[in-house]
């Protein structure tokens, strides 16, 4: 069994195709120990396999199976008791995040957001010794308190969601919890933590039921198997002040700034996603492969990447080359990621993969018809048209819903005086 190194939080289907999968091909002795967001049932069903799943990589005509095995141990993320020990142990030099947009708590200004009660709560919480943070923000402030008190040095935290500036997000909201929890712990983390950035790509779905009987049919019995497509990237960068894999041997790439990156990432690909899942789910599509066949979706997407290229700072050519491939991606037959799966927290996404776009288009005096596109499709899903609305944040704007120029007040208040904006939201 590998040596724990390295813990997760957010353990879902994504972790387990992509950073667990860079950890189990990477060269030395680095185990993972996994912590749930939220239920236990997957830590549950994953040490009944000690810790092994499969992971199937599903090519547009043939699957490709392995049997995973960096993650030595799961964990339930109530079980405080282990997250606080495993944060204390000098060996533990890597902490990785895949937790959603919304597990941030960020607020309007990319700070913590301290009108959130749970956020509240965690304050008293970790002021308490017996407290008990369940916020990812609180949950890792515990966790490098633990690690402070019992001396075991410096570690990095490594956020591996689709957010701009995840490093640097991440750092604030722990930096901002941490000083209205324990001053002193502030200082502690600003001379003993880092964040690096990343960004990080491999369309992975929910696993399904079919997904369970497909491995099960070749005689593995596994409850709880990874579906994902064969593309993978990778792109960090950022300090690791007690070491890391070398995930470079297979493939990851370490870079002076990610920036590029991600935004060609976030707003072509998770961009383009939104756009299918609120545009495609209200033509009555259910996955990411029948949006883009039709003709309709197509032409809308081709309009956002026009506009979204624009605002990616790399070379046409090479983004011409990304459209290219993403849209063998998109296509992939044998990859079932739903529309309702990416439509989710919207009030969270827009604001990444969207507005920047938004913005440096009105400031140029253009009215982009495909960021303008996606916003009404999102409208439109608000009222209750095409995907079912799951998002913690949703109601604000689900009040506002019959005014286009109120949900843009509050989406966006910088742009709710733009008048042929306003006009052309409807
Ligand atoms: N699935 C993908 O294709 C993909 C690709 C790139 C990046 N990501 C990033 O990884 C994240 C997780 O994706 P996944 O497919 O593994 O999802 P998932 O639904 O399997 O969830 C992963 C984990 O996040 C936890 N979680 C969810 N919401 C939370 C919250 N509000 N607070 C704390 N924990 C929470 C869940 O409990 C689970 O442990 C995405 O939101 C995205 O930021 C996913
Ligand atoms: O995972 P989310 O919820 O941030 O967004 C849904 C999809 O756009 C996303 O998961 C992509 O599949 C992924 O970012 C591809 O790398």
């Amino acid at each position: 069994m590998r040596a724990v190194r390295i813990v997760h939080l957010g353990l879902g289907g994504f972790f387990r195709a992509h950073q667990a999968w860079y950890t189990g091909a990477a060269p030395g002795d680095w185990g993972i120990a996994a912590f749930t967001g939220r239920s236990a049932a997957l830590a549950e069903a994953l040490n009944r396999q000690q810790g092994r799943y499969t992971l199937v990589v599903r090519g547009p005509s043939a699957d490709e199976t392995s049997v995973q095995s960096a993650v030595t141990s799961a964990f339930a993320g109530s079980d405080l008791a282990a997250w606080r020990d495993h944060l204390a142990r000098p060996a533990v030099a890597v902490v990785t995040l895949t937790v959603t947009e919304a597990g941030y708590r960020r607020g309007r200004d990319g700070g913590l957001d301290l009108a959130d009660p749970e956020v509240n709560a965690d304050v008293s919480a970790l002021r308490s010794s017996s407290g008990r943070p369940s916020t990812v923000p609180g949950r890792l402030v515990a966790g490098l308190a633990a690690r402070r008190d019992a001396g075991a040095g410096p570690v990095a935290v490594v956020s591996c969601d689709n957010l701009p500036g995840n490093g640097e997000a991440t750092a604030r909201v722990v930096r901002e919890l941490a000083a209205l929890a324990d001053p002193g712990l502030a200082g502690w983390i600003d001379a003993n933590v880092t964040f690096p950035s990343t960004m990080v790509d491999r369309i992975t779905p929910r696993t399904t039921p079919d997904d369970v009987r497909a491995v099960a049919a070749l005689g593995w019995d596994d409850a709880v198997p990874v579906v994902t497509e064969p593309f993978t990237e990778w792109v960090l960068s950022g300090d690791f002040p007690a070491g890391r894999p070398a995930w470079e041997a297979a493939g990851a790439r370490f870079v002076a700034d990610v920036t590029p990156h991600e935004t060609r990432k976030l707003l072509l690909l998770n961009g383009g996603h939104s756009l299918l899942a609120y545009a495609g789910s209200a033509r009555g599509h259910t996955t990411v492969a029948e949006a883009v066949a039709d003709p309709s979706c197509r032409r809308r997407l081709d309009e956002w990447w026009d506009e979204a290229a624009r605002h990616v700072p790399l070379p046409a050519a090479e983004l011409v080359d990304y459209r290219a491939a993403l849209l063998v991606r998109f296509a992939n037959p044998r990859i079932r990621h739903t529309l309702a799966q990416i439509a989710a927290d919207g009030s969270q996404k827009l604001p990444i993969r969207v507005l920047p776009v938004l913005r440096g288009e009105r400031a140029a005096g253009r009215l982009p018809a495909g960021a303008i596109r996606i916003l009404t499709a999102w409208i439109d899903h608000l009222r209750g048209v095409g995907a079912p609305v799951s998002d913690a944040g949703a109601a604000p704007y689900q009040e506002r819903a019959g005014s286009p120029r109120d949900v843009l007040a509050l989406l966006a208040p910088d742009l709710a005086d733009d008048t042929d904006l306003v006009k052309a939201l409807g």
